[in-house]
């Protein structure tokens, strides 16, 4: 399996050069030159198999020779063998036809574990073969920095400096990044919002030297390997409704757009996925985008589902990629456009994104009265995210099955969670202390050459 970028231009890499490398050298993203299909009697085996079965079926025609089967299972079994639920990813029905895939029973309570504790595993076995150290920096909104220090923490041959933007995560988010003691993990609070954050990410990519001084590694969805553990619980969810022999619908909460395009490969890998529903808080580019063609950059504003207050929406330019039919030259072309604001998509590349995505946008107070609503009716609290897919999946229901994705516990939003339904979700015993442990943090001016003078400054290279 061999990997090539967004853009067009930079190396064709294996799975595990494309795992370790991160943002193309290009500024593309990289994807498979191929996408693997299973077929029907593949995906119906699937019924009654451990989740880590289903991911070994779903992950291996990706990784290539990287890792032996062997080896790949026994990583895939100790990345999940952490989660809080036998299930790993159980789905709750909440209406005849609504079901909740809850995400958020792994170490930090949002679906960002389900990649990021196999990345670790992945990465730590890549660089004790290799006798390697990198460098990680991630840029978050809040769930994937607390998922990638949680994952990296501890590990000799890896720095891991996540940037997230001041004031603008939760203190739960916050505290699980600036409380761990391990001298290799660094919380930088920049003073921007997440796309100053992301941007700086790749900007410090595209810094060549930079890139090789520090030996530069991403754990954002920039890398293949974070999308490709989230396409599993796509279909070990579908399975259990009934899939390959009944069609189910997703609606997914949407920021980078790295969890709704894993649903999009799984549907081009065979699952039978009728709709794929993006869902957005009132940060709406995308949905804006796939109701007029036009991507648009506005300002990012903040509200209470704060990891989802995106605007430069990452994986984006993997949908254009496959919708422009594979062009990287039009891809490029609109990402230079993006530079001064944004762009038009082509008629014939709207329309596959038209036929492939629908979209709803949710106002703070309809996000606030859907906790409330779903406390009441179904006995659920639901986490900010959580309600803005929720109800955007109500817009859409019908006939065919509707998983929404539950994409974080709501104890991480406490305050959002309380004002909207009077109930105040615990954190687990094991984080009972949260509140308690120091915090160490660095605030870091809205800089890219500030950001990476601290950088090369802490670095144990
Ligand atoms: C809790 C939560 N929900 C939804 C999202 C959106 O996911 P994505 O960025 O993959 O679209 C995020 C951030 O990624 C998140 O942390
Ligand atoms: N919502 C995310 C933003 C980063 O997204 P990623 O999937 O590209 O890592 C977060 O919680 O940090």
């Amino acid at each position: 399996m061999r990997y090539i970028s967004t853009r067009g231009t930079a190396p064709v890499l294996t799975f595990e050069q494309a795992m370790l490398t991160g943002l193309a050298r290009d500024g593309g993203l990289y994807l498979p030159e191929t996408i693997p299909t299973l077929t029907k009697d593949q995906i119906a085996a699937m019924a009654g198999q451990s989740y880590e079965e289903i991911a070994f079926t779903v992950m291996r025609p990706f990784i290539g020779d990287t890792f032996s089967d062997d080896q790949f299972r026994d990583l895939i079994a100790k990345a999940y063998a952490g989660f809080g639920h036998d299930a790993r990813a159980p789905l709750v029905q909440l209406a005849p036809n609504h079901f909740l895939l809850e995400l958020f029973h792994g170490p930090t309570l949002a679906f960002k574990d389900f990649a990021m504790q196999l990345i670790g595993q992945m990465f730590q076995a890549a660089l004790s073969r290799s006798g390697d150290r990198v460098t990680i920096v991630g840029a978050t909104s809040g769930d994937t920095g607390s998922a990638a220090i949680e994952a990296f923490r501890g590990l000799d041959n890896v720095d891991v400096f996540i940037l997230f933007p001041h004031g603008r995560v939760s203190e739960v988010q916050r505290r699980q990044m600036t409380t761990p003691s391990e001298s290799n993990v660094h919380a930088l609070a920049v003073d921007g919002d997440f796309d100053d954050c992301q941007a700086a990410v790749k900007d410090m990519f595209n810094d060549f030297a930079f890139r090789e001084d520090v030996k530069l590694a991403g754990v954002n969805s920039i890398n293949w390997g974070r999308v490709l553990a989230q396409v599993v619980y796509y279909f070990s969810s579908a399975v259990s409704l009934g899939a390959p022999h009944r069609e189910v619908s997703f609606t997914v909460p949407t920021g980078n757009f790295g969890d709704i395009f894993a649903g999009y490969i799984a549907q081009q890998m065979g699952l039978p996925i009728k709709d794929l529903i993006v869902a957005t808080n009132r940060n709406d580019i995308l949905h804006r985008t796939l109701e007029t063609g036009s991507y648009t950059k506005e300002g990012v504003e903040p509200t209470i589902s704060p990891s989802m207050d995106i605007q430069v929406s990452s994986n984006f330019e993997r949908a254009l990629f496959y919708a422009y039919g594979q062009d990287g030259a039009a891809v490029a072309g609109q990402m230079e456009d993006l530079k001064s604001g944004g762009f038009q998509i082509s008629q014939g590349a709207y329309q596959m994104l038209k036929d492939t995505f629908k979209s709803g946008r949710v106002s703070e107070d309809e996000t606030s009265a859907t906790i409330k609503n779903y406390l009441a009716q179904h006995g659920e609290l639901l986490c900010p995210h959580t309600a803005v897919g929720a109800h955007v999946a109500e817009m859409h229901l019908g006939t065919t099955p509707m998983i929404t994705l539950a994409t974080a516990h709501p104890a991480k939003f406490p305050d959002a969670v309380k004002a909207a339904s009077g109930i105040a979700a615990p954190l687990p015993p094991r984080m009972a202390d949260l509140y308690d442990r120091p915090e160490r943090v660095t605030r870091v001016a809205n800089d890219l050459s500030a950001l990476q003078a601290v950088i090369k400054e802490r670095i144990t290279l």
